[in-house]
């Protein structure tokens, strides 16, 4: 469909698209539509399919099925108006990082000034130095610039973030959302769950080959976050001691108890119900349901949650 701007009004369209490798399905029939401007957050375990349908809504990899970008199939859609960053990019080592996006700018008949791809990956003062002495997290803001040298219409982001400290993953954040504010659509696919709260207009959670579930990160967390919790730091305490003391669920997950279904006005009534009835704790924390209980429980995994912040 073309909007009277002459636009898609769906900058990606995904029907029923499969993949295998020899007996793997990586991908097990998926359809998405993702509208011109919007970030879409694709995330999953590994394994899950995400870099198989980057590759194959990019044209990378054949799959069955149908796709269509900005109106067009992968393989034939005008490569001007598609940035891709891919998981796995080893640019040549002995390129300084201005080098390195003149390289890829002069790929292009029209392309955005170097100096300026290079302010906003944050690497104007590192331009001269060779790609194999920048930081990891530098080397990384050097790749995502490479994808961003067509100022595309559609950007595909593997894992932009990875490697990159907390100071650089805010400043790229800001980066997307301004790349969406002028229209850009982004796909990007991320483990970081705060992340893609952060950034994503939508959510899709791939598991084995299939979207288990769409939508926005408050729909989500509406339909599958469960309720609001207390987290315990208890060490020493069994779930089911917790559980009598309060007559309440308690269940244990990555070495502390959480008490289910706990308002925030219910906090004081629990704790002192715990220290009557004599319960060891070292700390607690309420919470409420993020992106991060959604995907726990329609993955069934369990996270290093102080990797997922
Ligand atoms: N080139 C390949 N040859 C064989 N199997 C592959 C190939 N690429 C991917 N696979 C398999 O397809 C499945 C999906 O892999 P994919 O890389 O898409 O997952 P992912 O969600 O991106 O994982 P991760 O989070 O680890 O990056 C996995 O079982 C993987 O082993």
């Amino acid at each position: 469909m073309v909007e009277a701007d002459g636009r898609e009004a769906a900058a990606l369209v995904a029907d029923d698209v499969r993949k295998r490798y020899g007996d793997t399905v990586a991908l097990d029939g998926v359809s998405l539509s993702i509208p011109t401007g919007e970030v879409f957050g694709l995330v999953g375990p590994n394994g899950a399919g995400k870099t198989t349908l980057v590759r194959a809504l990019t044209g990378t990899t054949r799959c069955e099925g149908s796709i269509r970008v900005l109106g067009a199939a992968p393989d034939t859609v005008d490569a001007h108006r598609v940035g891709l960053l891919p998981q796995s990019f080893n640019p040549a080592d002995r390129l300084t990082a201005r080098e390195l996006i003149a390289y890829y700018a002069g790929l292009y008949d029209e392309a955005r000034a170097v100096d300026a791809v290079l302010d906003d990956v944050g690497l104007a003062d590192d331009a001269d130095t060779w790609y194999e002495n920048l930081s990891g997290g530098q080397q990384r803001r050097a790749c995502v610039g490479t994808a961003l040298v067509n100022d595309p219409d559609v950007l595909f982001l593997d894992e932009p973030t990875t490697g990159i400290d907390p100071a650089g993953r805010r400043s790229l954040w800001a980066l997307i959302d301004g790349l969406a504010a002028g229209g850009t659509t982004v796909l990007l696919t991320s483990h970081s769950m705060a992340e893609v709260e952060r950034l994503a207009d939508r959510v899709g959670l791939l598991r084995d080959g299939s979207l288990v579930a769409v939508g926005s990160p408050d729909e989500l967390i509406a339909d599958h976050g469960g309720d609001s919790h207390l987290l315990l730091d208890a060490p020493a305490v069994e779930a089911a001691a917790v559980s009598a003391a309060l007559d309440a669920e308690v269940a244990e997950r990555d070495g502390r108890l959480v008490v289910r279904n706990v308002t925030l006005a219910d906090v004081g009534g629990v704790v002192a119900d715990l220290e009557a009835a004599g319960v060891d704790f070292d700390s607690f924390t309420w919470a409420e349901p993020s992106l991060e209980d959604v995907y726990l429980r329609l993955t069934g995994e369990t996270m290093d949650r102080e990797a997922s912040r």
